[in-house]
């Protein structure tokens, strides 16, 4: 007899890897828990300490951030269909010693619907499919049963998701749990028993079910923070977002480290968090797509207030607060006036606290907030204003009956 044999450690890790997708896969049968989620936490860093310590295990290498650039995908075309309706029967009643028994051919079933639903555990469309179909309507049968109708199909969205149909917006899901009926499912059939009329006692006639509703729709993610963060690269966003919350993207000295946004959430007391972004760095020029282009600056748009994050240690570090508000507004008419922070950042650094006078000259005293991400200086400083520009959010949420954007 051949003794049982321990598996190879490699076998071992194919055998986890599949029964990690298989569920996913196999969810797609069930109604109720139809998308196979890609759940990967390691889409958009989390700056929450729970998941971080959930994000990299133990002795697995970080993902790079040019593999984690291609999880993140921040458009979908979709093509969306409805569930057919299930047809109608025609048959007659039969049972001994009962002639006529009369038409008894129940209706099909409706087809279910395909629904979007904002999910906050979702971080990008990565998990979203090029197509879907609801779930068919079943057909009618005899004695007048009707088919069941079909389960409606729930496709989950990041929240901050805009759908578009034609180039035009036709729902935003911008808060937890915010549905959009993508594609209606079909009216199931009538069956014979339906047409028994006073002048037509034997109807044969029965109906097939209506096809589902079928839509192309254009997905587009626009991220959703209090906070967020814009500057040239190598101005030290990445550093400040590792500095202020758990969030960690990379940080390194070359231009364009950060590929995809970040989210990061900076814990206060009371149990109240604040999401801050950190988003690509875009240069001069970046409204005739120089460097990235201005595409990243869709994540900040819905962001409550931003951070202009400049490198002080550069000659003349004014310039770039200009050049970033003139960026903006080549992006958006008017995204440069949103309530904002100018963040002066490498303070530990001997030329920079030469340039801080002229620059709190220039820009105002109140406005700029000189520190270092890298030795933590000054810091207390950022997320005082942070949380009185929350605050300040939130009351005029309230003010006018709106629920405040909570992460
Ligand atoms: N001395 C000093 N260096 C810093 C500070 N903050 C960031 N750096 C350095 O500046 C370089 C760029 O930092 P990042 O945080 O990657 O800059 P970024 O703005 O995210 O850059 P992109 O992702 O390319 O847009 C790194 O070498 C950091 O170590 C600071 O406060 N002081
Ligand atoms: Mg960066």
């Amino acid at each position: 007899m051949i003794p049982a044999r321990p598996l190879p450690e490699r076998s071992c890790t194919v055998l986890k890897s599949l029964m990690k997708w298989a569920p996913s896969t196999w969810t797609g049968l069930e109604p109720g828990r139809l998308l196979p989620l890609q759940g990967s936490s390691r889409l958009l860093s989390v700056g929450c300490a729970d998941h971080t310590k959930h994000q990299e295990p133990s002795g697995k290498k970080p993902l790079s951030e040019k593999k984690l650039k291609r999880h993140f995908v921040d458009h979908r075309r979709v093509l969306v269909r409805g569930g057919n309706g299930g047809s109608g029967m025609s048959c007659f009643h039969s049972e001994p010693r009962k002639e006529f028994g009369g038409p008894d051919g129940g209706d099909g079933g409706n087809g279910g619907h395909v629904i979007l639903r904002a999910d906050q555990q979702i971080k990008s469309l990565s998990s979203v499919l090029s197509q879907y179909r609801g779930f068919s309507g079943e057909d009618g049968s005899r004695k007048n049963c009707s088919g069941r109708g079909g389960a409606v199909l729930y496709v989950q969205v990041p929240v901050g998701t805009l759908v578009k149909e034609g180039g035009e917006i036709v729902a935003d899901l911008s808060h937890p749990g915010d549905e959009y009926v993508a594609a209606l499912g079909g009216a199931g059939g009538k069956g014979n028993r339906f047409f028994l009329a006073n002048d037509n006692r034997a109807p044969i006639t029965c109906t097939p079910g209506q096809p589902g509703q079928e839509r192309v729709l254009y997905l587009e993610l626009k991220t959703v923070a209090h906070a967020g963060m814009v500057g040239f690269p190598n101005a030290g966003k990445s550093s400040l977002l590792r500095a202020i919350s758990n969030a960690k993207p990379t940080v390194a000295s070359y231009p364009f480290t950060t590929l995809k946004p970040h989210v990061g959430i900076v814990p206060y007391a009371g149990h109240q968090q604040l999401a801050v972004a950190d988003i690509p760095g875009i240069i001069r020029g970046a409204h005739q797509n120089k460097g990235l282009g201005l595409g990243f600056l869709r994540h900040i748009e819905r962001c409550r207030f931003l951070l202009f994050v400049v490198d002080l240690s550069l000659p003349e570090p004014w310039t770039q607060v200009d050049d970033l508000k003139y960026e903006l507004e080549k992006y958006e008419e008017g995204l440069s006036e949103r309530a904002h922070v100018i963040v002066a950042n490498k303070l530990d650094l001997p030329q920079a606290r030469a340039h801080l006078p002229q620059l709190q000259a220039r820009l105002g005293l109140a406005e700029v907030i000189a520190l270092s991400a890298l030795t933590g200086e000054n810091l207390e400083q950022l997320l005082l204003r942070l949380k009185v520009l929350h605050d300040s959010y939130v009351e005029a949420e309230l003010g006018q009956g709106r629920q405040p954007f909570s992460w």
